[in-house]
């Protein structure tokens, strides 16, 4: 028998202290004696009795029922009732406070002892299971646990734990069609749950569901069928059930994670606190040439990295908050190779902030390095040679001025021009041309030391820096060696090919000392050395500067001259040397300039043809003398040859053809009056140029071949185009007189120009003695000084008529 801590609740009081007396006769403790039932309230409160025994009317507004309700709700204390009162209402009263017993009064002290010690039983009991609920749900509260159940009998579900995420604010317990709670599930994995509801089979799995508002789920479902007890208990379905959506979408981010890993292009590399690897992915494998039982368990630095460098962003990371570190690093493959690397290192520390891996990723970057390196190499070189270029040459002059002016050396810019490279390019074509410049390219670099600098400033033109000279005859012997290995014949397909140069020498400090006054001057000095007769070196001297000066203004000039009317066409008559009839006139051209007065062709077109100008001047010369010579024509002067000149940069031109079409259609002239001058080089170029001349020569217009014996025409190439005259040169002429070679020369030519049925026209007769010679030889035609000088326009008809006065006296 337990001996129990009662309180009495009792609004008669002798009543009372006669039951408190009974009590403790009976080895119990009485805490207290109320008669209301606030006071029963507070003094349960205060001392927590065992037992409560309560009479049913009490003093004051609270009945017992009430008091005992608010106890056994606030305290869980059981309370038994003594009352004199049996009739209905009142038990129907006392029972809705769930009462531990009912006694009647009066009562026998041994029924009181045994309904109390009834009461405390069932208390204890009912604590024990109260214990085992809460541990349960504590349980389920930790695991974040729901308990449903469903059941056949009230076709209900019932649930307990942590269901609020699914199912919002639903009552613990609800009535819900069965379609109803399917219509949560994902249509996917609604087949299962439903089998498991009618069927009873188990099931374990995660499905998808929807939240009530409407937020996607995903649940956890462990759930059995438990059939029907027999006994009216229906079949029912209890289990569990979580809200897995955290975990789930953290699962799928890992999974997308793992993919990334698996699949990224970049290396990567997981390492443990100790910089030991891991895990690594196929991408560093890859990178790296190592497999992957190579890697993993080995420091990442000592496998990696060209040099040592964990201890420059190991050391940033743990001071850095940012706990990442990217840049450039150099590392090693497995075969030794070192290659670029952008690397990323980044520090991942756990939920209470310790250091526990390292993720490093490493893209290669040499593809980008080797892309950047080729686009510094073009930016700087030239591409057809592999020479540095203008860029090159601005920036090493530069520095090594800087380093010439700090040491007591002479620095050397040469500038080097192929002699006649053009002619060659014309004629031979540009692939061909291409091919010469690489070869004298390669000669150049070979012929320079290492600190020496050679450069292609674009088209025949080179330059080379020679730092660190001692005398000013250093770079004569440079230049010379540099002269003999571009005139070293240069086969090109079926062609031998020869070539000179000029090179002309600014040194500093003693000619310049910037960069643009250097170039300017070696290029002056070239110019010279090309005047002086090619194949040739000067240095610089100051009056060159003077002739560059003028070759500016002549090309500027010539722009000018050619909108403003100060071109003029000089007329030189040709003799008939049987007749001495003038059968003809030579066409050449002059400069009035308003200042330097009359400039012959020789000192501005070879100005034109580097420039380009030279078409516009060729359109020019071509119209303005079939106009004029038509004008002579109507105006009742002689049936006359009109020779112009050609040069081989205007033949080369595409519009040249159309521009000789336009000039006779503009004119009006008789095609047959007008002869091109076309010098040799234009036919070394027979694929091209044929189809062209013999388009012309069907429009009726005559091809002669001007400075014949010159050039270097073959026989051959000579009988396959369709040539009309050969125009000896004046240097065969010039020694007729007392040069038997010479003769020899041109006699040769006289003989098979009438073999091939070309007519004859001989140049810079000068000496009646070279008239008859020629005469005597066959020659058709001449001109020269010795009969007259090229006449300005207004003088031609004069002559014309003076020749005709001639003629009839
Ligand atoms: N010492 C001497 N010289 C004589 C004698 N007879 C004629 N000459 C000169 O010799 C040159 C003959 O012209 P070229 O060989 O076609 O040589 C021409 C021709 O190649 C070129 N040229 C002249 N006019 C034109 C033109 O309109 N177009 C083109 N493309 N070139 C032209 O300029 C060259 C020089 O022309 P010019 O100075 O006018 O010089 C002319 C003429 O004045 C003589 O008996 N003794």
């Amino acid at each position: 028998m337990n001996f129990l801590d009662i309180l009495i609740v009792e609004d008669e009081r002798v009543v009372a202290l006669d039951l408190k007396f009974s009590l403790v006769g009976l080895g119990h403790r009485v805490v207290g004696l109320a008669a209301r039932g606030e006071d029963a309230i507070r003094l349960a409160h205060q001392h927590r009795p065992d037992l409560v025994l309560m009479d049913i009317h009490l003093d004051g507004a609270m009945r017992g029922t009430e008091a005992a309700r608010l106890i056994r709700e606030q305290l869980g204390i059981p309370v038994v009732f003594l009352t004199a009162f049996a009739e209905d209402d009142t038990l129907l009263e006392a029972a809705a406070a769930a009462p531990y017993g009912y006694l009647l009064k009066p009562f026998e002290l041994r029924e009181l002892q045994a309904a109390m010690t009834m009461a405390f039983a069932r208390r204890s009991a009912e604590r024990g299971v109260e214990v085992a609920q809460r541990r349960l749900s504590l349980a389920l509260e930790a695991a974040e646990l729901g308990v449903w159940e469903w059941s056949d009998a009230d076709r209900g579900f019932h649930v307990d734990g942590r269901t609020e995420s699914i199912l919002g604010g639903l009552p613990r317990t609800f009535v819900e069609a069965r379609e109803a709670f399917l219509s949560r599930i994902d249509p996917a994995d609604r087949p299962a749950v439903s089998e498991l509801l009618a069927h009873g089979s188990a099931i374990s799995r995660v499905v998808a569901a929807r939240a009530p508002d409407g937020r996607p789920l995903w649940l956890e479902l462990h759930a059995r069928h438990f059939g029907g007890d027999g006994a009216g208990g229906g079949a029912r379905v209890i289990g569990v059930i979580q809200d897995v959506t955290q975990r789930r979408e953290m699962e799928d981010r890992l999974r997308q994670a793992s993919v990334v890993f698996r699949t990224s292009a970049e290396g990567i590399l997981i390492l443990d606190e100790a910089r030991l690897i891991v895990a690594a992915n196929a991408a560093f494998c890859r990178l790296s040439g190592y497999t992957m039982d190579e890697v993993l368990g080995n420091d990442a630095d000592e496998l990696l990295h060209a040099r040592r460098q964990s201890d420059q962003f190991f050391s940033h990371l743990s001071e850095s908050s940012e706990h990442h570190w990217h840049g450039e690093v150099a590392c090693r493959r497995k075969d030794g190779e070192v290659f670029p690397v952008w690397e990323h290192v980044c520090a991942v520390h756990d939920d209470e902030a310790r250091l526990t891996h390292y993720v490093l990723a490493i893209t290669d970057i040499s593809a980008i390095r080797a892309a950047e390196a080729q686009m510094r190499h073009m930016a700087y070189h030239d591409a057809l040679t592999g020479l540095g270029n203008r860029h090159m040459l601005e920036e090493r002059l530069d520095i090594e001025l800087q380093r010439a002016r700090r040491s007591r050396h002479l620095l050397a810019l040469l500038f080097i021009d192929l002699d006649g490279f053009k002619v060659i390019n014309d004629t031979l074509g540009h692939a061909t041309g291409d091919r010469l410049i690489q070869v004298i390219a390669g000669r150049l670099s070979a012929a320079i030391r290492r600190t020496d600098v050679a450069v292609r400033l674009g088209g025949d033109e080179f330059v080379v820096i020679a730092p660190d000279i001692d005398r000013p005859e250093d770079c004569a012997v440079l230049a010379r060696k540099l002269l003999v290995e571009i005139a070293q014949p240069v086969q090109l397909g079926a062609d031998m090919v020869s070539l000179t140069a000029s090179i002309g020498i600014a040194l500093h400090p003693d000619h310049a000392d910037s960069v643009a006054d250097l170039i300017m001057e070696a290029d002056s000095a070239m110019y010279a050395a090309k005047a002086q007769g090619r194949n040739a070196y000067r240095f610089f001297s100051a009056e060159m500067s003077s002739r560059a000066r003028e070759r500016l203004l002549i090309e500027q000039g010539l722009r000018r001259a050619l909108q403003t009317d100060e071109l003029v066409l000089h007329w030189q008559p040709v003799v008939d040397l049987n007749g001495g009839l003038t059968v003809g006139l030579e066409v050449l051209v002059r400069w009035q300039h308003p200042e330097l007065g009359l400039i012959l062709p020789a000192r501005f077109i070879p100005i034109a043809e580097e420039s380009g100008l030279i078409q516009a001047l060729g359109r020019w010369v071509l119209m303005t003398a079939c106009r004029q010579a038509r004008l002579w024509r109507d105006q009742g002067g002689p049936r006359l040859r009109i020779a112009i000149n050609v040069s081989v940069c205007q033949f080369a031109d595409e519009g040249f053809e159309s521009g000789v079409r336009q000039a006779l259609q503009d004119s009006g002239l008789d095609p047959a009056s007008l002869e091109l001058e076309i010098t040799e080089s234009v036919l070394q170029r027979p694929e091209q140029n044929q189809p062209v001349l013999e388009r012309l020569r069907a429009l009726g217009v005559n091809i002669a071949i001007d400075d014949f014996g010159t050039g270097y025409s073959s026989l051959a190439l000579l009988r396959q185009l369709p040539v009309d005259r050969i125009k000896i040169d004046k240097s065969f002429v010039d020694d007729l007189a007392d040069d038997p070679h010479a003769t020899a020369i041109t006699g040769a030519i006289v003989g098979l120009a009438q073999t091939l049925g070309y007519a004859l026209t001989a140049e810079g007769v000068e000496t009646a003695v070279q008239r008859e010679r020629l005469r005597s030889m066959g020659c058709d035609d001449a001109q020269g000084w010795l009969y007259s000088r090229a006449l300005p326009v207004d003088q031609v008809p004069a002559w014309l008529a003076g020749q005709a006065a001639v003629l009839v006296g």
